[in-house]
């Protein structure tokens, strides 16, 4: 009904472009990144993550992904330097994943696709005056994109996984205070940069696109914890386990991907 999306056979990426057609854009994302085609930019600043006294405030699943959502009313936690011209405001972060064994990446990296994948997103405070406006403007959001493959325990990702049977449902919430994303960054902030959009629907065509070369390693058993969640809410008879919510990568069209040192 309506705008309904998925990651379903009815309902899945191949067909959000009827609802939303900039979902066959010039500038869509996930993509392919090919490295050794991506121009090294001497001028590309390191990025700078204010993220020390940032304020999480809740948890929750929107039958999508599960999402950590922050205090975004003043500019206490930013990204900025990079290819960034302004500091942008972190807003939330959220997951994509695959299926038990198989990988959920969004970008891929020459075809290979990585377990999974966290979007840190940000959006630009200084030009816009939220978050809604700032979506749907070209230079409106900054999205810092890490790889998780799978290896050893994630030494804090138990924090977000110890909290997920209370968001089983789509449409649960629950708070979820004093988490600083900090901790889930790897030691390089080495990155590929492009211009593109939302990976899922309105795919607004407004994210500064920040990926860390670097991934870090989680356990398979912590990202099981991501699949007992699900994408049905607790009143639906059908229970279906969430993963596979990530979109294939889409055309680069004349885009250029840079490189920072
Ligand atoms: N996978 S991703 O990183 O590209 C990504 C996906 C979704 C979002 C997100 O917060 N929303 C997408 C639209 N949604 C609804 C909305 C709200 C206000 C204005 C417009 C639309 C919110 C951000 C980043
Ligand atoms: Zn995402």
């Amino acid at each position: 009904t309506g705008n309904h999306w998925g990651y379903g056979k009815e309902d899945g990426p191949s067909l959000w472009h009827r609802n939303y057609p900039v979902a066959q854009g010039s500038r869509q994302s996930p993509i392919d990144i090919i490295p050794h085609q991506a121009a090294h930019d001497h001028s590309l600043d390191p990025i700078i993550l204010n993220y020390d006294h940032c304020t999480s405030i809740n948890i929750s699943n929107n039958g999508h992904s599960v999402v950590v959502e922050f205090d975004d009313s003043d500019d206490r936690s930013v990204i900025r330097g990079g290819p960034l011209d302004n500091p942008y405001r972190l807003k939330q972060f959220h997951f994509h994943w695959g299926g038990k064994g198989c990988h959920g990446s969004e970008h891929t990296v020459e075809g290979l696709s990585y377990a999974s994948e966290l979007h840190l997103v940000h959006w630009n405070a200084v030009k816009y005056k939220n978050f809604g406006e700032a979506a749907t403007a070209p230079d409106g959001l900054a999205v810092l994109g890490i790889f998780l493959e799978t290896g050893d325990d994630h030494r804090w990702l138990h924090v977000i996984t110890d909290a997920l049977y209370m968001v089983k449902y789509k449409g649960s919430l629950t708070p979820f205070k004093g988490f600083n994303p900090k901790c889930l960054l790897p030691s390089s902030l080495h990155y590929w940069t492009y211009l593109g959009s939302l990976t899922t629907p309105p795919l607004h065509e407004s994210v500064t696109w920040i990926i860390l070369k670097e991934p870090i390693s989680v356990s398979e058993k912590q990202l099981g914890k991501f699949r007992m969640l699900l994408f049905t809410g607790e009143e639906e008879v059908q229970r279906i386990h969430m993963e596979n919510n990530f979109r294939p990568p889409q055309p680069l069209n004349d885009r250029k991907v840079r490189s920072s040192n």
